[in-house]
This record gives C-alpha cells, sequence and structure tokens, in this order.
C-alpha cells in the first residue's frame, strides 16, 4: 500500500489531497451509519502519522455537521501534514486532551491512532489509553485498520483497539482477514479512492496474489447449468473411503456433503458392519463393505474395487489410524484426491512432502489448524502468519491446502491464495468438516468429468459450505447448525445465488 501511495504521490497527485479524499469518504460513511442527533458527542483518536492526519480531517467535517467533537491525541509530534490538519480544527474550538479519559462517555469513538504504518509495540499510556477504551461499550470505528494490529498478519502489537466497524482504505488489508485480527476488526468495508489499476499492478503485479472469494467467483465454477445431453457418469463419480466402527457418523456427513454437491454417481466404501446403516441411511450411494481390522476399521479395500475406475477419491473421514493403509494405497494411485482427518494424520506419518511430491495426480489436503502443524510443522516467521504457511505449505507439495479455520484460507502451488471473508462461528461443531470434504470431493468428481479445472472449485466448496451455515444460523440460531442440518442448507441457499445471478 505504501508503495502505490508512492507512486500516486511521485504522479503529482498532492499528499494533502488524497487525504481529504479520503477522509471525505470515510466521513460520509461514519455519518451514514451514526446520524446526528442520534449520536451527539464523537470522540476522535488522533496518531501522529497520516491515520491520525485523516481522523484530524473526519474530526473536522464532523464538527461543522454539528457533532460535538473530542480530541485523544497522546503523542503531540508528528507528520507535517497531520500537524497543520491538528492546527486547524484546534483553531476551531475544538478541545484536544493527551488524556482517554475525557473521551470515555462519547457515544461514539472513531480511531485514528495508527494504520499501516505501526512499526512497534503498542507500549506506555496509549495501551493503557486503548485498553481503558476496550473495556468501554460504545461503538467505535476504525480507520484503515484498528489501531495495534499488523497489517499484513493481523497480529496484536502489544494492544489493539476492539472496532465495530473497519473502514479499509483503498485496498483490503491482509491482517483483517487473520483468524487473530478477527475479535479487533468487527464489521470491515472497504472505503474505495480510486486508485488506478495500473499503479496497482505495478506494484503487486508480479506478486504472489492473495485474493477473496466472492460469491460471483465462487458461482461462475459451479458444475451449473448441466448440459442437456448427459448421463450420470458424465457428472462424475466419486468413490469416498470413510468410517470405523468409531466414527459411523463421519461416513454419513460425508456422504451428505457429496450428495448436496450433485455428484452423478456416488461410492462410499466403509468398513462391512457399517454397510447396513450407511445404505439405509443414503439410498442414492453405492456403498461397498470393506474387510476390517479387529477395531472396526477399515483393513483394505476390497478387490471388487478399481481405483482408477474412480475420476475422484476423497479419504479419510472418520477412518482412525488404524485404516493407515487404505491411505497409503490411495496415494499410490494415479486419481485426484481429497485427503483429509486421518487421512491427513496418515500423511504426516508417511512423511509429508516426500510422499506427496511422488503424486502426480491433483491433490488437496483440508486440514484444520491441529493437522496442519502434524502436516507442516511452522518455521518461527509463520507461527504469526499462516497465510504465509499455507502458501509455503503448497508450493512444496504440490498439492492444493485448504487450512480450515475461522476465515479459511486456500494455498495453491502456483503460491496464489484465496481466503473466504464470510462465515459464521456456527461451524464451530463436530461433524461440519465431514460435510466439506464429501462437498468438495463431489464438486471436484464433476469437474474432472466435464474436464474443467478443478482448482476454482474449492473455493467453491469453501464459500458454499459457509454460506449455508450462515443461512442455518439465521434460521436456526448459531446453536442450531448442526451437521446433518448443515448438509440440508447447502441446497436451500443455492437458489437464492444462482438466481440472481441469471
Ligand atoms: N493508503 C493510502 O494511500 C492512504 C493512506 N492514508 C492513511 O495513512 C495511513 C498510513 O500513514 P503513516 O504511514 O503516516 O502511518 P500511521 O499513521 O499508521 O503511523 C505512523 C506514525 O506512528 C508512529 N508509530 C509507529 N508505531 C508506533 C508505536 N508503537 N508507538 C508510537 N508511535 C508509533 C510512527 O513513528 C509514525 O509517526 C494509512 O493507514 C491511512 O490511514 C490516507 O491518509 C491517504 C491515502
Ligand atoms: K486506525
Amino acid at each position: 500500500m505504501s508503495a502505490i501511495e508512492g507512486r500516486l504521490f511521485a504522479a503529482g497527485m498532492p499528499v494533502a489531497a488524497l487525504m481529504e479524499k479520503v477522509a471525505q469518504a470515510i466521513f460520509k460513511r461514519v455519518i451514514a451509519l451514526y446520524p446526528h442527533p442520534r449520536v451527539r458527542r464523537i470522540g476522535v483518536l488522533v496518531g501522529p502519522g497520516h491515520n491520525g492526519g485523516d481522523a484530524l480531517v473526519v474530526a473536522r467535517e464532523l464538527h461543522f455537521a454539528g457533532y460535538e467533537v473530542l480530541i485523544y491525541r497522546p503523542l503531540s509530534k508528528g507528520k507535517e501534514l497531520t500537524g497543520q490538519h491538528g492546527e486547524y480544527v484546534a483553531s476551531l474550538g475544538v478541545k484536544f486532551h493527551d488524556q482517554i479519559e475525557p473521551l470515555l462517555d462519547c457515544d461514539l469513538i472513531v480511531d485514528g491512532l495508527f494504520g499501516f504504518g505501526l512499526e512497534r509495540s503498542i507500549s506506555g499510556e496509549i495501551a493503557e489509553g486503548i485498553n481503558r477504551l476496550n473495556a468501554q461499550s460504545q461503538p467505535v470505528i476504525s480507520i484503515d485498520l484498528p489501531s495495534g494490529l499488523h497489517t499484513d498478519t493481523g497480529a496484536v502489537l502489544g494492544t489493539a483497539i476492539q472496532a465495530n466497524h473497519t473502514l479499509c482504505l483503498g485496498l483490503w488489508k491482509l491482517g483483517l482477514f487473520q483468524d487473530q485480527a478477527l475479535a479487533y476488526v468487527g464489521k470491515a468495508e472497504l472505503i474505495d479512492f480510486d486508485i488506478p489499476l495500473a499503479d496497482i499492478q505495478a506494484v503487486l503485479g508480479d506478486r504472489h496474489p492473495i485474493h477473496r472469494i466472492t460469491s460471483t467467483v465462487a458461482i461462475a465454477h459451479l458444475p451449473l447449468p448441466r448440459p442437456q445431453l448427459t448421463h450420470k457418469y458424465k457428472e462424475g463419480h466419486l468413490l469416498a473411503i470413510c468410517g470405523s466402527q468409531r466414527y459411523m457418523g463421519a461416513a454419513l456427513l460425508c456422504g451428505l456433503g457429496a450428495k448436496a454437491s450433485g455428484v452423478g454417481m456416488l461410492t462410499i466404501a466403509v468398513p462391512n458392519s457399517l454397510k447396513p446403516y450407511m445404505s439405509q441411511q443414503l439410498a442414492d450411494a453405492l456403498v461397498v463393505g470393506c474387510p476390517e481390522t479387529a477395531s472396526g476399521a477399515i483393513a483394505h479395500l476390497p478387490d471388487s474395487i478399481d481405483l482408477s475406475s474412480f475420476g475422484a477419491i476423497a479419504c479419510g473421514c472418520g477412518l482412525t489410524l488404524d485404516g493407515m493403509g487404505v491411505v497409503q494405497a490411495v496415494l499410490e494411485s494415479d486419481r485426484p484426491l481429497i485427503l483429509d482427518a486421518d487421512g491427513l494424520n496418515a500423511l504426516a506419518q508417511l512423511g509429508t512432502i516426500p510422499t506427496l511430491c511422488q503424486r502426480q495426480a491433483f491433490t488437496l489436503l483440508t486440514p484444520h489448524p491441529g493437522e496442519f502443524k502434524r502436516l507442516f510443522p511452522p518455521d518461527q516467521d509463520e507461527s504469526e502468519d499462516l497465510v504465509r504457511a499455507v502458501r509455503r505449505a503448497s508450493e512444496q507439495t504440490g498439492a492444493v491446502v485448504m487450512l480450515k479455520q475461522a476465515r479459511t484460507a486456500i494455498g495453491y502451488p502456483d503460491g496464489s491464495v484465496w481466503i473466504n471473508p464470510e462465515s459464521t462461528p456456527a461451524l464451530a461443531r463436530g461433524g461440519s468438516g465431514d460435510v466439506l470434504t464429501g462437498l468438495s470431493s463431489g464438486l471436484i468428481a464433476q469437474a474432472i468429468a466435464r474436464k474443467i479445472p478443478v482448482e476454482p472449485l474449492v473455493q467453491t466448496a469453501v464459500w458454499w459450505h459457509a454460506q449455508a451455515a450462515i443461512s442455518a444460523a439465521l434460521a436456526r440460531t448459531e446453536l442450531g447448525v448442526d451437521a446433518v442440518t448443515l448438509s440440508e442448507f447447502l441446497l436451500q441457499v443455492l437458489p437464492q445465488f444462482t438466481r440472481s445471478g441469471n
């Protein structure tokens, strides 16, 4: 962002003009969210840099719009332009304070302490001021990002403002999408200020891109509409190898996710003793019973299963580590493969990188953070930056790596990363991952049958799964989104998007 900003200034855009333009847009958003006189007293936090400069321009406009404005400026020295705005705002009679106390009873706080220029931990009186404010209940709007967050990693540097709204300027800051920032960001919005595309490309063009998964992108890759002339095997044949006596439900949930994907044919391989249960629950799947171990896991696949006859294979949900032999067999096959849960634990034991480097076919790994650490032990720099870790994992193995967390990130071998910006804590529930594995695998099997690119369907699956959960939580609260319900909402939520897409 600062490189892009530098190009605008070099091209002749006056710094003050850009700040004015940006801050006017912020001001408009603030008064739309908190109109006068519903809100009367606004406290504005002003830092020493241009984030503080933005805040002062907003403060000036709020003053003229009739609000009572109070300013907290803990550091009197700062950048020149910020200082000039400060002088003018003070000349209008707006009161400046170097303590937070006078602002504590304001109806609203606008936070312009630090933006992307934060370079070290916040400490001392400023940290205390932020902590006192966080203990209050009035709403907070942060300019660019909540002061105290690292722009890229979202890590809290010392302490950070807990915002209700974050008005991010110009381009999305990666830190806002990192899990560790979520408790601070509130609702994030982008404030556009007409950055020329050429400048964005000149700065970001040759770097590994990071994208947000939007509904438009996700829907564009759905295998819809189906061609008129087709048959079941042309719509994908998925083999899901899953379940054990210990984890029967995982197999069913994987099956329900796959079923919702619309895959043409679904074959499910489970331990022999699960076959009657699965056949009863999933009438449309072909259920194959496998010889089982004494512990009730799949011992090996029966001779009747020819792996090469499937478009894609999903393996791992509810398998237990006793089913490890079967994971080795599918890893050795030349079929596109989706590995989850114990499939991932087995892979970690086999050696993630050497094993995957031998595979030629497409591989998708779907770890949660615990599994991810087992597969890819973190190096020190990465402990705070999971996006970087996911990128490295994918580049090292050639696999697509879906790191399931509050804001799921997908790493691709070409270095690109896709983040799902919209989700719900309702998904923090046993079984929701099994549904996602089934859904992803079913979509991938269809893409393979249709000979369309497989990779984007991973984004589609993550987005679709999250939207189903959001919709289910709206209907039933966040407590009502059990995995079976989630699988039912997958198909309930889709028409509203595909219809508006037509
Ligand atoms: N992106 C853009 O092109 C634009 C950015 N603008 C604003 O400018 C901001 C960036 O401005 P700056 O680069 O001046 O940076 P900031 O305003 O984020 O802060 C930098 C200042 O804070 C001090 N500082 C850093 N860490 C500190 C700490 N822990 N304790 C005490 N002081 C500390 C630095 O010495 C420096 O004076 C953006 O976040 C945005 O709000 C807008 O004004 C205009 C357009
Ligand atoms: K800020």
